[in-house]
């Protein structure tokens, strides 16, 4: 199948038959399919279903012949498999029975294994036979992500409570990152062992922090979350409102950099020291006509020709109220403008 190999040569530095596309947030969502299975089973649940989490992954590469699938799960996933209390609340996000704030909270997380997330290697085994060659992109969440999760206690606009503890108490920030960072490598080599045939790494709120700051409190942990990943597998890492951290970012070690919609794909590549990039069309361009959803799909690839490889997407995940007959015409659009 040619559009199988197309993700992984792009992601790879590579010449693909086409530039590969797929959607951040593509499974689950805005399909009515998803809606159908997922109905009277809680995030969590559905998670931890092996046939149901393989399904959902599915949907979306029927559905719209993406050129890769994402796997169905959630970021906190392996935080909830160690047993921290938390619940994924429908149209909020992950919410925590109690804030993390003191040491006394560290004694709350302990390595992830193998054996506490036996659904994960399950329903990777089931949806990369039902994929065959076509990839299966395993995921986590950063630590410096997953942190603002715990220390907030849920989603958050500011960061508060996050950036005063890691000013405050250096030392018990480089612990808890350093621990969810060892979660976070396991969480994905978990999904690679299992045949994840690439990985992407969501630091989604990053963007909250100053250059600086990024590089003494959140880089050099999502950078040990990486390295846990063989560099044979394509690894992307990707943050929201990232403009400013391009060349920090692209330190991690990351093979692909994914970027939001607000910075041009042409000016991200010469920030980005050679690496292929993934994006960027603004998730509600697809809200508009067909015809100026396009105009702007062709305003990324032509920008994304900067770059040493482009994987298209969006700049953030697929909104919940997207019609997926515009994702189908993207995904045609783009297979069919850049065949070679
Ligand atoms: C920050 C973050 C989370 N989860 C994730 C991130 C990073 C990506 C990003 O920046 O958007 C990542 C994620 N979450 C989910 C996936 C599955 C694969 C995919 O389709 O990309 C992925 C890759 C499923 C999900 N994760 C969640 C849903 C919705 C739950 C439902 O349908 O009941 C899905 C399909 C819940 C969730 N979980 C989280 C949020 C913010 C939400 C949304 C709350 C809502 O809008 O309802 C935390």
């Amino acid at each position: 199948m040619e559009s199988t190999a197309a993700y992984l040569a792009a992601a790879r530095g590579e010449t693909p038959s086409h530039t590969p596309v797929w959607f951040m947030r593509q499974a689950g969502r805005s399909l009515p399919e998803y809606k159908e299975a997922r109905a009277g089973t809680t995030m969590l649940e559905a998670c931890r279903n092996p046939e149901m989490t393989c399904e959902i992954t599915m949907q979306p590469v029927r559905r719209y012949d993406v050129d890769a699938a994402v796997f169905f799960s959630d970021i906190v996933v392996p935080l909830a498999a160690i047993g921290v209390g938390i619940e994924i609340k429908p149209g909020t996000g992950p919410v925590l029975d109690e804030p993390f704030r003191t040491e006394k909270d560290l004694d709350r997380l302990r390595n992830l294994d193998p054996c506490d997330v036996p659904y994960i290697t399950e329903a990777v085994g089931l949806a990369t036979a039902e994929l065959g060659p076509k990839p299966l992109i395993g995921f986590a969440g950063a630590p410096f992500t997953l942190a603002s999760y715990l220390i907030e206690g849920g989603p958050s606009r500011d960061y508060v409570n996050t950036k005063t503890l890691m000013r405050n108490d250096p030392d018990l920030w480089d612990r808890l990152l350093s621990k969810l960072a060892a979660i976070c490598g396991e969480f994905l080599r978990v999904q690679t062992e299992a045949g994840a045939s690439a990985v992407q790494l969501f630091d989604s709120w990053a963007g909250s922090l100053s250059e600086a700051d990024y590089r003494r409190y959140a880089l050099p942990y999502a950078t040990q979350a990486l390295m846990t990943v063989p560099e044979s597998t394509p690894r992307t890492y990707f943050g929201v409102g990232t403009s400013h951290l391009l060349e920090a970012m692209t330190d991690t070690g990351a093979s692909v950099i994914g970027v939001d919609w607000r910075t041009p794909l042409d000016e991200a590549a010469g920030r980005t020291k050679g690496r292929v990039l993934q994006g960027n069309l603004d998730p509600t361009a697809v809200f508009a006509e067909p015809e100026a959803m396009l105009a702007e799909a062709d305003k990324v690839l032509a920008a994304g020709r900067a770059a040493p490889g482009h994987i298209f997407n969006l700049g953030h995940g697929v909104h919940p109220t997207t019609n997926p007959d515009q994702l189908k015409r993207l995904v045609d659009h783009v297979h069919e403008t850049t065949a070679r």
